[in-house]
């Protein structure tokens, strides 16, 4: 099945997924020189409840932290879409050195590596109805940059133990994603897709502009994990990210001057 290796990867994805050369696919390389400031669009709203943390597991393409999504407790609102989108988990994408990982790119720059939320419209009735309409999902990117040690994301690390090969879960309660945000919310908002397969465009991006830190040392940690599940040859989980894609006359609009 799908992966990054040059016989699954990005290159490939198009055989089984024909969506893959659409018109709203992501990520983008965002120019922002060219994005245009839009005064309407709000500040984002996210609300998340810790309590609603339920596990993090090993998926064979990144690690996630999944999340209790059959309330309106943990929620993202207002910036650029309207309704209410329920977060049903988070993940990472990143490089097997610092000089990449990221999907997103700004002005050709890649970070080491890019957190997504993955938030669901409430206006179907579930994650997986949500996620084939064009309204359907809402994923906040957040850029990594090495610096300072992040004792926030230190909590996510410390599970990796337990889930370093493909397949491996474990519990994981407690942890407010919102500990995992920037501290300035400006974004930069377009319509796009999953980057990973069915690459599925379903996806309102908003991508913030400010990185959050993470050190040297925790971004060799993400290292660690394996794409190979137990009893297989250990493959490293790095490079896990899918590049930049055609911007097709789409507009990326700044919720900031
Ligand atoms: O749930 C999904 N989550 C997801 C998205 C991305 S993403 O990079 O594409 N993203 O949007 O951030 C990356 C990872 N990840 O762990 O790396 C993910 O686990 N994907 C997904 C799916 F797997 C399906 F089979 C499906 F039918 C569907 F509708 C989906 F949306
Ligand atoms: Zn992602």
């Amino acid at each position: 099945s799908w992966g990054y290796a040059a016989d699954n990867g990005p290159d490939k994805w198009a055989d089984n997924f024909p969506v893959a050369n659409g018109p709203r696919q992501s990520p983008i390389d965002i120019l922002p020189g060219e994005a245009s400031f839009d005064g309407a669009l709000k500040p984002l709203s996210l609300k998340y409840d810790p309590s609603n943390c339920l596990e993090i597991l090993n998926n064979g393409h990144s690690f996630q932290v999944t999340f209790v999504d059959d309330t309106d407790s943990s929620t993202l609102k207002d910036g650029p879409i309207s309704g209410v989108y329920r977060l049903k988990q988070f993940h990472f994408h990143w490089g097997a050195c610092d000089e990449r990982g990221s999907e997103h790119t700004v002005a050709g720059t890649m970070y080491p590596a890019e957190l997504h939320l993955v938030h669901w419209n409430t206006k179907y009735p579930s994650f997986g109805d949500a996620a084939s309409k064009p309204d359907g999902l809402a994923v906040v990117g957040v850029f990594l940059k090495i610096g300072a040690e992040n004792a926030n994301l230190q909590k996510v690390l410390d599970a990796f133990s337990s889930i370093q090969a493909k397949g491996k879960q474990t519990t994981f309660a407690g942890f407010d994603p919102a500990s995992l945000l920037p501290g300035c919310l400006d974004y930069w908002t377009y319509d796009g897709s999953l980057t990973t397969p069915p690459l599925l465009e379903s996806v309102t991006w908003i991508v913030c502009k400010e990185p959050i830190s993470i050190s040297a040392e925790q971004m060799a940690k993400f290292r660690s994990l394996l794409f190979s599940a137990e009893g297989e040859a250990e493959c490293c989980m790095v490079d896990n990210y899918r590049p930049p894609q055609p911007l097709k006359g789409r507009t990326v609009r700044a919720s900031f001057k």
